[in-house]
């Protein structure tokens, strides 16, 4: 499947060099990374599960239902928190729009599985419709029911497209903002690779461990799935911190909330890659070497895919997208923070406290993450 994600990555990486005028050795203009990096996990998941890309990277007209993922997943967040809202149906009333843009994308969700389901096995791609149109319980030898597989390809779209780009978009943002972090990772990628197509999943990505830090960082200070996910307690109640919590409460810590803890991360709201990479010296920090403890404790608390078993099943795929993404647009291009423009994914201290930290990446919880920015500039390498 590897060859999905790389021509994705690939039409990317065109597509944010493009603007940079005649010469194309100047900066582009400013491209909003929200939207990009949207685009180009949703053509990935497209390639990946209904065996064609969504063609959002190449296609404007492609691009309308983001709005309708990001409706869907807000209407997840208040029926999902409030379960009689959506069972008496009260959303229609109270949020029309909302309850409008949900239909139109479970519409949209079913329409891309009704398309794959009449290739069937007529492809050479085994993608995941592939395997979950042909899974029999081994039991019964009964396979998924229709709406069944709607549900995997609604949960599919939005678990797999909207996390991956809001970690992607929120790498951008702390790289920019970090000269730094920035010129290592470049560095790093630039040393170990010495042609752009050699940037795929293995050997060479692996000994990135400074990138990898920086995508690690900022998924700790923006996790994509920042609020609650909620748990219910079963039969019998459970203890928690000497506190007995009975049976039927709903119960949940923001993933947010655990990445500031800074009994386990330091100077929490601080971007610092290097809190990740023992005996690495603190980029704003001048002596202070990381211990191999401290990076047993970070990692120790770090979540962003959740943990057990209902944790993230994407998660090797998400990083190898990430991973592949970030050090291609390292590879090609100098990046910068748009200089004179307004960036809507910065904090500021007019903001409700809170929002108030300019360095910090704004991430709205729909239970996944609306966002808006970062606004960066790119240059063909010189
Ligand atoms: C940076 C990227 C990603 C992040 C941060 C992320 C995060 C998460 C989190 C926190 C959960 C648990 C939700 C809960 O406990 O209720 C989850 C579940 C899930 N994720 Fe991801 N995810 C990412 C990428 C992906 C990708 C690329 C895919 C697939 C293409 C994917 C598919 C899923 C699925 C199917 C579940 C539900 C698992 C289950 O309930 O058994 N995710 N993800």
């Amino acid at each position: 499947m590897e060859r999905y994600v790389l021509a994705n990555v690939r039409s990317f990486c065109e597509q944010i060099g493009m603007g940079a005028g005649d010469n194309q050795k100047g900066w582009t203009p400013a491209k909003n990374m929200a939207d990009w990096c949207n685009y180009l996990a949703m053509d990935i998941l497209g390639d990946l599960c209904f065996g064609k890309a969504f063609h959002m990277l190449e296609r404007p007209d492609n691009r309308y239902a983001l709005e309708l993922v990001s409706l869907a997943t807000t209407r997840h967040l208040i029926c999902g928190t409030m379960p009689i809202v959506g069972k008496l149906g009260f959303d229609k009333v109270l949020f029309s729009k909302i309850a409008a843009g949900r239909a139109k994308y479970m519409a949209y969700s079913k329409a891309q599985l009704t398309e794959r389901t009449k290739l069937g096995d007529e492809t050479d791609r085994r993608d995941f419709f592939y395997y979950l149109l042909k899974a029999r319980d081994p039991e019964t030898g009964v396979g998924f029911t229709t709406p069944e597989l709607w549900g995997e390809s609604n949960l599919l779209i939005i678990a797999g497209s909207d996390t991956t780009s809001t970690a992607m978009a929120a790498t951008f943002f702390y790289l920019v903002r970090n000269a730094v972090a920035l010129q290592k990772a470049t560095s790093e990628v630039r040393g170990v690779f010495s042609d752009v197509e050699k940037i795929t999943q293995g050997a060479g990505l692996n000994l990135c461990t400074y990138l990898r830090a920086c995508v690690d960082e900022a998924m700790r200070m923006s996790p994509s799935v920042g609020g609650i996910p909620p748990r219910e307690v079963l039969q019998g109640g459970i203890t928690i911190d000497g506190e007995h919590i009975p049976q039927g409460t709903v119960v949940g810590t923001p993933h947010y909330t655990i990445h500031h803890n800074a009994a386990y991360y330091p100077d929490p709201f601080t971007y610092t890659p290097e809190r990740w990479i023992a005996g690495s010296h603190k980029s704003q920090g001048g002596e202070r070497v990381t211990t191999s403890s401290e990076v047993e404790v970070a990692q120790s608390a770090f979540c962003p895919f959740s943990i057990g078993p209902r944790g993230c099943i994407g998660k090797g795929l998400a990083y190898q997208e990430m991973m592949t993404t970030l050090a291609r647009t390292l590879y090609l291009y100098d990046i910068r923070k748009a200089p004179g423009v307004v960036d809507p994914g910065e904090g500021s201290p007019q903001n409700e406290w809170g929002r108030h930290r300019v360095q910090e990446f704004q991430l709205i919880d729909q239970f996944t993450s609306l966002k808006d920015g970062p606004m960066i500039e790119f240059r063909k390498r010189i």
